[in-house]
């Protein structure tokens, strides 16, 4: 790996060390062990030490360098950090990555032997990151473009599992750009296998999906694709984009893993579209706590055993899964984060001036609603002596 380099008269960066908290059980439970963990809060200060990282994902040619371009050179505030993870013809093996820093571009070319950061991202992404991480005090932020035909899952995992990693940078959030032209195509476009596509796949896992290429198409077209596109995620907030042109505070800093309770991350209503998408959003709800057995149980079943299964056999695939739980016996609301069969739970904020209930939104395949809301009911604890410690 060789690196072109300005001369670095800085201080040189100052490496935080690991919090114990993150390092420790918490990882358990995310490197899938069948363990789980209810964390204390972490302290403001290590979430605040952490720099934040935001996958740029969307189908080829949707305006994932368009967007990246446009933060870089709109006022933020910010030193960021970019990790391209494009490959041309001919040059399958480079990847190009760059440190923005007033308005200087840094390059480092790493190697990745089969072109694709999700396939080797274990090996040299990590790599990558790590050395980026040595360079720590020159940026805040990590913008990373993954390649058109990237699932992001594997990508968004790297970022809970590693052990290392995990103490210095915390995912902010999936951006997805859609190529409105091209969307409708995309999308159905149907895989030799029957496997579900990359382009649906890049919809379920975003936190943010940018209707991008307005100006190519008519408002019934970008109706279609905002229909197509709700029918599979209706939690990712939506915006409508030429160039991806969008207030940069849109974009950065979403705080997606963090916490469910903004705006941010709210259900929106499911068109009554015609396409059947395969992939869907599921909400479920129900008053009161569930015990932590109960949730243990319920995550479980769905991720690792897979035994929770549709009207007609199929079991669950949860791509992405997120939710707001009362657990009996917590006085803190408890924030459950899953990707793929990745999960972990956190305590949250105190339950103070309502009462306790639990959301989860699920999207994935084969998701049935009622069976998914009657187990989730299993769980509920008939009289939880905490609820009546709730502040009104
Ligand atoms: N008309 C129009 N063109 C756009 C828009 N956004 C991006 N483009 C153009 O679309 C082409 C592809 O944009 P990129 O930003 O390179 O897309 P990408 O997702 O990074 O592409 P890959 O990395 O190759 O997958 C470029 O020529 C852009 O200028 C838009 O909103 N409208
Ligand atoms: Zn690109």
């Amino acid at each position: 790996m060789s690196c072109v380099e300005s001369d670095d008269d800085d201080e040189p960066p100052q490496l935080i060390p690991a919090p114990s908290l993150f390092a420790s059980e918490d990882m358990a439970a995310k490197s899938g062990d069948a363990a789980k963990c209810l964390n204390d809060e972490p302290p403001s200060s290590t979430r605040e030490q952490q720099t934040p990282v935001t996958l740029l994902t969307g189908y080829l040619g949707a305006g994932k360098t368009t967007l990246l371009n446009y933060i870089l050179t709109h006022e933020h505030n910010k030193k960021i950090a970019v990790i391209l993870n494009e490959f041309g013809e001919g040059s399958a093996v480079e990847k190009s990555m760059s440190i923005g820093q007033n308005g200087d571009l840094y390059e480092e070319w790493l190697e990745l032997r089969n072109g694709c950061l999700c396939c080797s991202v274990k090996d040299n992404g990590v790599k990558a990151i790590e050395n980026l991480m040595k360079k720590r005090g020159k940026f805040d932020y990590i913008l990373l473009e993954t390649t058109g035909l990237a699932d992001p899952g594997p990508i968004a995992q790297l970022f809970w599992v590693d052990k290392q990693l995990e103490c210095q940078i915390k995912l902010d959030g999936i951006i997805t750009v859609i190529d409105c032209k091209h969307a409708m195509k995309n999308l159905t476009e149907k895989k030799p296998d029957g496997v579900i596509n990359e382009a649906v796949r890049q919809v379920a896992l975003a936190d943010l999906l940018l209707l991008n290429k307005c100006d190519l198409v008519s408002e019934a077209e970008r109706t279609a694709v905002y229909d197509a596109v709700r029918s599979i995620n209706t939690s990712a907030r939506l915006i409508t984009t030429t160039r991806c042109q969008v207030e940069v505070s849109e974009l950065l800093d979403l705080r997606a893993y963090d916490s469910l309770n903004s705006d941010r991350t709210a259900v929106f209503a499911a068109p009554g579209s015609h396409i059947d998408m395969r992939v869907r959003t599921v909400t479920v709800e129900c008053d009161g706590s569930v015990s932590s057995e109960g949730l243990d149980s319920f995550v479980q079943a769905l991720l690792w055993e897979k035994t929770v299964t549709d009207a007609e056999g199929r079991p669950a695939i949860v791509y992405r899964m997120k939710g707001v739980l009362s657990v009996a016996g917590e006085e803190r609301q408890v924030l459950l984060q899953a990707v793929q069969e990745l999960y972990e739970t956190e305590q949250t904020q105190p339950w103070t001036g309502q009462s306790r209930h639990c959301t989860i939104i699920l999207i994935g395949e084969h998701l049935d609603k009622d069976v998914l809301q009657r187990l989730l009911e299993s769980y509920l604890v008939q009289s939880d002596s905490s609820a009546e410690q709730q502040v009104s």
